[in-house]
């Protein structure tokens, strides 16, 4: 990858430390030789064409975008990022790696009503919530982390980590630095993930109302940033839910790997590929 970052330790689920998806055996033969010798026109000119794919130009393209509509204030790696049918996609697979059923993943009140079968329908994970009230305009608290987590322990329920969406649905409403810090302060201290869904993130009206937690890792340094990962999407900034294009960018490897072969199930076709990297290109029309 082009951003290295330290591997610690927080925990995946089975099904993404499982060997069971058969990465080995021959029918994965092609992919892996692309993946150990990609051609490239310059550096590798004899290296392996993978005709079946333009997803490499989505990937920088759709890097880019991030970058574009953060005021450039955080970089994105391409090859961190993973590509899947819309947002919905990426949140269930995403779920699928962090969490096994019967764990929990912790949610801000009030949330995308959705959540309640993107999260929970087929992966098995319950969803805790995380009580916020207008009397501090529903920002999220550290007793409110604490007491959501106790919660979830009460209950004989494995907590693997907290999901926001910043800016919220339905809320409309932005994380301060601050409260975004203490909630990474709180999964690094628990030792869980975050999964940051900021499919509204360029849907504000100035870039600088908006904080991407990737601002707040790249100003850390990436310290502990192996348990964060970004869910985005075009159906909103772009006007463009029938396009089915949707992101994970993790900054855990593992997650990255796995997130791709997944992926799998839930592919955007080539011909959007396509147009979405002449799309997102044109500096113009984005
Ligand atoms: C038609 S609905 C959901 C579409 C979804 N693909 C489905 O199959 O159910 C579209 C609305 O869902 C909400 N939504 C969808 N994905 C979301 C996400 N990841 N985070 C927050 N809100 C989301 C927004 O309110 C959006 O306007």
């Amino acid at each position: 990858m082009g951003l290295e970052i330290e591997q610690p330790c927080v925990q995946l689920s089975k099904i993404a430390i499982s060997g069971t998806h058969g990465g080995d055996s021959p029918y994965f033969a092609g992919w892996k030789a692309y993946d150990e010798n990609p051609y490239d026109e310059l550096s590798n000119p004899s290296g392996v064409i993978q005709m079946g794919l333009a997803e490499n130009q989505v990937k920088i393209a759709m890097a880019s975008f991030m970058e574009q509509i953060r005021g450039g204030r955080a970089k994105f790696d391409s090859e961190r990022v993973v590509l899947a049918a819309g947002a919905t996609a990426a949140n269930e697979l995403l779920t699928f790696i962090i969490a096994n059923p019967g764990d929990a993943l912790l949610v801000p009140t009030p949330y995308y009503p959705g959540f309640d079968r993107d999260l929970r329908w087929r992966t098995g994970v319950n969803i805790v919530p995380i009580h916020c009230d207008r009397s501090n305009n529903f920002q999220i608290t550290s007793q409110a982390l604490e007491a959501a987590f106790k919660e979830a322990e009460a209950m004989n329920i494995k907590v693997r980590g907290v999901l926001i969406t910043n800016p919220s649905n339905p809320l409309g409403t932005t994380i301060q630095r601050k409260v975004l810090e203490e909630i990474l302060d709180f999964v690094n201290s628990k030792n869980i993930h975050l999964v940051s869904d900021e499919i509204y993130s360029g849907s504000v009206f100035s870039s600088s109302e908006f904080i991407s937690v990737a601002e707040i890792l790249e100003a850390r340094g990436y310290k502990n940033a192996e348990r964060v990962h970004i869910v985005y999407s075009l159906s909103k900034d772009l006007g463009l839910p029938g396009f089915r294009v949707g992101t994970i960018y993790s900054y855990n490897n593992k997650v990255v790997t796995t997130a791709r072969r997944m992926s799998s199930f839930t592919l955007i076709s080539s011909q959007t590929q396509q147009l979405l990297a002449s799309m997102l290109s044109d500096k113009k029309f984005t």
